[in-house]
């Protein structure tokens, strides 16, 4: 039985490694084992590469419901079985140092399991993905806990992105600055309104540097304002030498964000080009 040395090792593998999970991406120089089949531009530093991507889910299906004649039906393998979705059909592209890229297109279209894989969370079935760093998802909700105070999620998001205790400490007060939630903070998280909690989430996530982040749907939470101040978050973010995803269903916000989009459309590459010129050219093809 392996033993548990402290509190950390529970939530933080990287400070036990026998919890360490096989990496997915490693942070040595780009060696693609052939070629990629996309066109790289040389004048530019490539981050991420996606080449002719396909990801396949296969899902159960229960088929009909079962009425009076349950048992017979049960007998009846024609109408259960494994289905395939065919997710992301033949993607392919490069992303480079300082893009911001919105991807955008209709509900189903691929959007989240085209980042889920390029972070590694899912498997392709062919083709490949490079990155140069970890590409990371912005968000640590799965590493709170809704019945400790927010401070206490504050340090538990901390070392969840990897952070020690004394980097938490110095940053505690800029994250709680920045969610605004100062009178607050010692309550439990669970007494929090939705946009307050949304609020703690953003502001512990965005308070890490990353390389290569992905944005999905977070800035659809929140008032207004709010949404404006992280918009400026993500801005800084990629000013200083990120690389951002921005998946979202705000046009305004993939404007006023991005200067690249990507459009997907039944796991398909419909436009890849100047954020405006994509958008314009969804909403037409929407009306
Ligand atoms: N875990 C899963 N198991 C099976 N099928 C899935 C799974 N996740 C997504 N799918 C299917 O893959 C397709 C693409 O879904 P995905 O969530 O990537 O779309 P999306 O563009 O992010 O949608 P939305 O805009 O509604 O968030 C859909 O047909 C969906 O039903």
């Amino acid at each position: 039985m392996v033993e548990l040395t402290s509190f950390d090792d529970l939530i933080n593998p990287r400070l036990h490694a026998k919890f360490e999970p096989a990496p997915v991406f490693d942070d040595s120089p780009m060696v693609a084992s052939e070629s990629p089949k996309v066109a790289i531009d040389g004048d530019r530093v490539p981050v991420v590469i996606v080449d002719d991507l396909h990801v396949k889910y296969q899902v159960y299906s229960s088929g009909k419901s079962l009425g009076g004649a349950g048992a017979k039906r049960l007998l009846q393998a024609s109408t259960r079985g494994i289905r395939e979705v065919h997710a992301i059909k033949g993607i392919s592209f490069v992303a480079y140092e300082n893009e911001s890229i919105g991807v955008i297109g209709s509900n189903g279209s691929g959007k989240s399991t085209l980042m889920r894989t390029i972070t590694g969370l899912t498997t392709p079935a062919s083709g490949s993905v490079y990155a140069s760093s970890r590409p990371n998802m912005l968000g640590v909700g799965a590493a709170l806990i809704a019945d400790l105070s927010g401070d206490k999620n504050i340090v538990l998001g901390g070392l969840a992105l990897g952070y020690n205790r004394q980097e938490i400490s110095a940053m505690r007060e800029d994250i709680i600055k920045f969610a605004e939630l100062e009178e607050f903070i010692d309550l439990p998280m669970r007494t929090y309104s939705s946009g307050m909690s949304a609020r703690l989430k953003f502001a512990i996530a965005a308070s890490k540097q990353h390389d290569i982040l992905i944005v999905d749907e977070a800035l659809a939470v929140g008032d207004a304002r709010f949404r404006k101040r992280s918009e400026a978050r993500i801005r800084e973010i990629r000013e200083n030498a990120g690389t951002i995803f921005l998946v979202s269903h705000s046009m305004n916000s993939i404007i006023d964000t991005c200067n690249r989009a990507l459009w997907i459309e039944k796991g398909v590459l419909i436009m890849d080009g100047d954020a405006k010129t994509v958008v314009n050219a969804y909403k037409a093809k929407k009306k």
